[in-house]
């Protein structure tokens, strides 16, 4: 038995009790100065903490950026785990976005970080890239199933540069991102015979990624996962951007915006939060969905 419950159906538990809205945790520079805190570790620390506090019980889900945290060394590093431990504290479900990948076998060192029964860093999920293979994931995806965690593999990302990877297509006419999906839909096929809501496996499919999806093959209802939609806010999508790109799957989907809620602010960011929660809220009532 895993040491927790799937991330799957944490996941559709925590959608359930809060509503879709994921917000992710990006100490920038520019919102440090605006929050009056110092560009330093100790600043980011206690940026991601007083967030953490703010959102219990308005979201489920939060998505730190290890980036941010990272560019002050090991102090930053240790205000991520200090973060992560506090999502644990506060009952709010922990996607760390560190969009790692590599060879398959040193995936299994990102695996121990990352998702890792008792390793600091390992929130409930973690971000990864799958563009040295999707089979190099495995090592991960394995182990991130054996604790009851999850995985977002990048298959659609929010950036205009993305296209040039994901679009292309095989030998055999097959896009890059529609081989992504079937993959992580395969690796999902088990949970959700098992009866799970979702399955382990979730994709990154940005929310500003218009009908690339339809036009690239991409059977977003089949994979089965949780589909992260960044892009929600400052980088101009909306909630009738996601209706258009995930029609069909909007139960699966997990909106993220950072900037627009965080720039509200220390007291400010749950009333922005709410209100964009709010929003979504209707969104998986137009799909039919049972979340209120
Ligand atoms: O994996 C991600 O979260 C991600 C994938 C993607 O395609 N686009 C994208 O913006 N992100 C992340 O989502 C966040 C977006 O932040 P805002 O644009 O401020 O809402 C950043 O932390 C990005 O790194």
């Amino acid at each position: 038995m895993p040491p927790r419950a799937p991330f799957g159906r944490r996941l559709a538990a925590a959608i359930d009790t809060y509503g879709p809205l994921c917000v992710g945790i990006d100490p920038h520079e520019e919102l440090l100065a605006a929050w009056g805190l110092p560009s330093a570790a100790d600043g980011v620390r206690e940026f991601a903490l007083r967030t953490v506090e703010a959102l219990r019980d308005v979201v489920g889900v939060v998505k730190p950026q290890a980036a941010f945290f990272e560019r002050f060394g090991s102090p930053g590093v240790a205000a991520l785990e200090e973060t992560i431990a506090a999502c644990r504290a506060a009952g709010l479900l922990c996607i760390v976005d560190a969009k790692r990948g590599d060879i398959g076998s040193t995936m299994g060192g990102y695996a121990s970080a990352y998702v890792g029964e008792d390793s600091p860093l390992a929130g409930d999920a973690v971000t990864v890239s799958p563009y040295l293979g999707f089979g190099s994931l495995d090592p991960l995806i394995e182990q991130a199933r054996a604790t009851g965690r999850g995985v977002f593999v990048l298959a659609l990302t929010s950036n205009p540069e993305g296209a040039q990877v994901q679009h292309a297509r095989e030998a055999n006419g097959t896009s890059v991102a529609a081989r992504i999906a079937a993959e992580a839909g395969h690796r999902n096929a088990a949970e959700l015979e098992a009866g799970e809501p979702l399955g382990s496996v979730g994709l990154v499919v940005g929310a500003t990624v218009g009908s690339a999806p339809r036009d690239l093959g991409m059977d977003l209802a089949a994979v089965g996962g949780a589909l992260l939609a960044p892009g929600l806010g400052a980088q101009g999508a909306g909630t009738d951007e996601i209706r258009r790109v995930f029609a069909g799957a909007e139960h699966a989907v997990l909106p993220s915006s950072s900037r627009e809620i965080l720039s509200a602010g220390p007291t400010g960011l749950a009333v922005v939060a709410q209100r964009v929660q709010d929003g979504l809220r209707d969104l998986r009532r137009s799909d039919g969905g049972t979340s209120d």
